[in-house]
């Protein structure tokens, strides 16, 4: 078994080395990791929701929406039960100097002060804003830094998505966008931070409760024309990482078999990333934030495999551009937003990502 491990990191490594695009991911709870190879280094962009395959989608519609084809891919898989045994050698890190933190910092706190402005002024109800953390490194493994974000985040969908026209991504997220199999869907609204202290048993302030609620009214209005909601279990705690947030689990099932499409446009952006209204939250973001998003908080999953399509939130995730690691985070502003704690916020999502490397 512990060969069979080691044998398929090993494929890994070997084929980042030859540049071949390539994911490997594991779902929140699952032993499963699969690891999906294209045979040639074609950029395919998705044309429609009825392809086969892996996507790789970007926050804004203006990006590439990248496919791995079904047809155009080897599938490799492995079981991990036993993650003590994994190799968790660290990378050496250089840590981000107080310069740029405090730049950082004042940067953040005015871009939420305007958006607070905004708010107030009635133009939005809620915009999720954020920043890009760059640290350098002497040395990166990304092989280890993969075995420490699978053996750490459990409940999350931990992957590694590469491909050489794109560049090389990593994230461990704990937000589900959308799962659907045969008529069934599934999907949550997940909101609010605050930190894990000893206890997933905690007290949420009213600003966390409604920034969390706008999501699940978001989706709920956006879908139920065309869908039958079944059960809406929530809001309730859940641990991610060194985190927890509010979740509440939307499922029902379709009210014909071609949705797929329907529904992942009435959902992303959703305002657990983007902000309410939809577009004026999003022209806000395009507008006010000092740098792109690009993959961060837009989705990634399977298309169509196995019978069904399971596409996940791109957050808690990091870009890898040479010796540097890009960290995205962002967090929801409402009214009620105080933009020191926000900033704070950001800085225990990086936190994160800055654990395994
Ligand atoms: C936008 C992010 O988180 C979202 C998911 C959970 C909690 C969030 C919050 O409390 O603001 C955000 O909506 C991010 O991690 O970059």
């Amino acid at each position: 078994m512990q060969t069979e491990i080691t044998s398929f990191f090993n494929k890994i490594t070997a084929i980042y080395k030859a540049q071949k695009p390539f994911v490997v991911y594991r779902k929140p709870n699952e032993e499963l990791v699969s690891l999906i190879v294209q045979n040639n280094t074609k950029l395919y962009e998705l044309e429609d929701y009825n392809q086969q395959g892996f996507v790789f989608m970007p926050f804004y519609d203006n990006g590439r929406k990248v496919l791995f084809p079904a047809k155009e891919c080897s599938t490799f898989q492995t079981k991990i039960t036993q993650y003590d045994t994994l190799l968790t050698k660290n990378s050496v890190v250089k840590i981000t100097n107080d310069n740029n933190f405090n730049k950082a910092k004042e940067d953040h706190i005015n871009l939420v002060e305007k958006a607070l402005k905004f708010i107030k002024e009635g133009k939005s109800q809620k915009i999720v804003l954020s920043r890009k953390e760059i640290i350098e490194f002497s040395h990166f493994n990304m092989v280890n830094t993969y075995k420490k974000m699978l053996k750490n985040y459990i409940n999350a969908y931990v992957y590694i998505w590469f491909h050489p026209q794109v560049g090389l991504w990593m994230g461990a997220t704990p937000e589900r966008l959308l799962n659907i199999k045969n008529n069934h869907f599934k999907t949550m609204a997940l909101a609010g931070t605050q930190p894990f202290v000893n206890t997933t048993d905690v007290v949420w302030k009213d600003k966390e409760l409604q920034e969390q609620q706008f999501v699940t009214d978001f989706i709920i209005n956006n879908i139920k024309n065309s869908v039958d909601i079944k059960e809406i279990n929530g809001p309730y705690t859940i641990k991610a990482g060194s985190l927890l947030h509010l979740r509440t689990d939307i499922s029902g099932e379709l009210i014909h078999l071609n949705m797929l499409k329907d529904l992942v446009t009435a959902l992303h952006p959703t305002p657990a990333v983007c902000g309410l209204p939809k577009n004026t939250a999003q022209q806000f973001i395009l507008e006010n934030e000092s740098y792109l998003r690009t993959y961060y908080s837009g989705f990634l999953g399977e298309l169509n495999m196995h019978n069904s399509s399971q596409l996940f939130v791109n957050l808690r995730c990091m870009q890898i551009i040479n010796n540097c690691a890009e960290i995205f985070v962002g967090g929801g502003i409402t009214n009620e937003s105080v933009p020191e704690k926000e900033f704070e916020e950001t800085v225990s999502k990086s936190q994160i990502m800055k654990n395994i490397l």
